[in-house]
């Protein structure tokens, strides 16, 4: 088994409730993209499901099982939470061999993984001259030491250069089409948009939404058409005409709620107006959860 299954999880501290009630599946053979607002309670999440944090009710299994019943958790799981926890004079290989070691993996699979993520020329080096995206990488290559089904990622491309950021998106998506488990949190909704199939967003501790990214997207959507025409103002009645409700859009365009891009296309054939564009808009991932988060953030900015 290579699912997550989180149940009824809640997390106080004190008086506050930092995660309430959160149920939700992270399956294999997709990066599920793990999105809230600063503050929402990811981390806190992730910290319960790899043990380091005792949920104050509900269940986390993960591969079936309580971490703390996992044998070799290493091979289970494998998280990249802080990629800054390293010890700077320590050589990149000695670190992953450490961490190997105490959890009775050989040294062939450092090597290995050093490789994987395109370490292996400077293995050598001493972790605390590396850029943040060779410590993301370092991070990523402990992460895969026991070759694990699940992997969570903590912010993982949090600083990092497009270069950092493309190389970690791609590996991620490799790591599911290899048929794991990816969970990665951010905050970043355009990186999610284009890196994970599924979500499951959260906001104040509580899930918001546990979808694919294109349901997410369609259903949150104000399915609107973009037209451009020569003759807007023709096309405008014929497009009222028939229900829809028309509205100026950038540069002499309409944009068109009530009909789909379908139905405006064959309109437009019937009366014989010649189309230049005919867009469907879904909004971005980002206007989709500034919509749903907008209650449950916790310091908003006025507006300027
Ligand atoms: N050990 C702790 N003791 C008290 N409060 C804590 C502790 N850890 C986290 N919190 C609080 O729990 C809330 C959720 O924090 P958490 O780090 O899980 O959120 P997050 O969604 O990961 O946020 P970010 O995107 O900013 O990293 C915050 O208000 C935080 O201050």
């Amino acid at each position: 088994m290579t699912t997550i299954e989180v149940r009824g999880l809640t997390k106080t501290y004190g008086p506050d409730l930092v995660v309430d009630d959160l149920s939700f599946t992270v399956e294999p053979g997709h990066v599920t993209g793990f999105l809230g607002p600063n503050g929402a309670g990811k981390s806190t999440t992730m910290r319960m499901i790899l043990g380091l944090a005792a949920p104050t009710k509900g269940s986390v299994r993960v591969g079936g099982r309580e971490y703390a019943r996992l044998p070799v958790p290493l091979t289970e799981v494998g998280a990249l939470l802080d990629a800054a926890a390293l010890h700077p004079a320590r050589r990149a290989d000695d670190h992953l061999l450490a961490i190997a070691q105490s959890n009775g993996i050989g040294r062939r699979r450092v090597a290995e993984v050093l490789t994987m993520v395109g370490l292996d020329k400077i293995g050598r080096r001493r972790a605390g001259g590396f850029s943040l995206g060779m410590r993301q990488r370092l991070g990523i290559a402990a992460a895969l030491l026991g070759d694990p089904r699940i992997l969570i990622f903590d912010e993982p491309v949090n600083g990092l250069d497009p270069e950092g950021i493309r190389w970690i998106r791609d590996f991620m998506r490799k790591l599911a089409a290899d048929g794991r488990s990816v969970l990665c949190s951010s905050h970043l909704m355009s990186e999610m948009a284009v890196t994970a199939d599924h979500l499951v967003v959260i906001g104040r501790g509580r899930l918001i939404a546990d979808t694919s990214m294109s349901e997410f997207t369609r259903s949150h959507g104000d399915g609107t058409v973009l037209v451009r025409a020569q003759v807007a103002d023709e096309l405008a009645r014929h497009l009222t005409a028939a229900g829809g409700v028309v509205r100026g859009g950038p540069e002499r365009s309409l944009i068109v709620t009530g009909l789909d891009s379908t139905e405006i296309g064959r309109l437009a054939a019937v009366h014989g107006v010649a189309l230049s564009e005919l867009t469907p808009r879904t909004p971005s991932l980002e206007d989709v959860f500034m919509e749903l988060t907008q209650d449950s953030v916790e310091y908003a900015g006025a507006a300027v």
